[in-house]
């Protein structure tokens, strides 16, 4: 028999949930990165990291639904969305 509608978007909502949930614990820590880089003089934007997390995003979680294609665009907006913020956060109090 097929799954009841409502109960598999419950488990997609919880899921986004938590998607959600993980992704604002990585600002925290890219908060902390902004600190780290603000104290020692580095720039915020650092290309190499930034193509070296997406290859192994890409190689390690790739399959038929998540293409590297698809990981690369969802990343490249989350790290763009952070070097956003650790902007902000380095400004601040200058
Ligand atoms: O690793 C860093 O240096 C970060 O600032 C974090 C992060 C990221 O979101 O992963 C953000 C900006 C940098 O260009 C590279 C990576």
């Amino acid at each position: 028999m097929a799954e009841d509608l409502a109960q598999l978007r419950q488990q997609i909502d919880d899921l986004d949930d938590q998607v959600l949930t993980i992704l604002a614990k990585r600002f925290e820590v890219v908060k902390r990165v902004a600190a780290y880089k603000k104290e020692h003089k580095l720039p915020v934007v650092q290309e190499d990291r930034m193509a070296g997390v997406v290859t192994r995003l890409a190689t390690v979680h790739k399959s038929a639904e998540m293409t590297p294609e698809f990981i690369s665009k969802l990343y490249r907006l989350i790290m763009n969305q952070a070097v956003t913020a650790e902007n902000s956060w380095v400004d601040e109090s200058n």
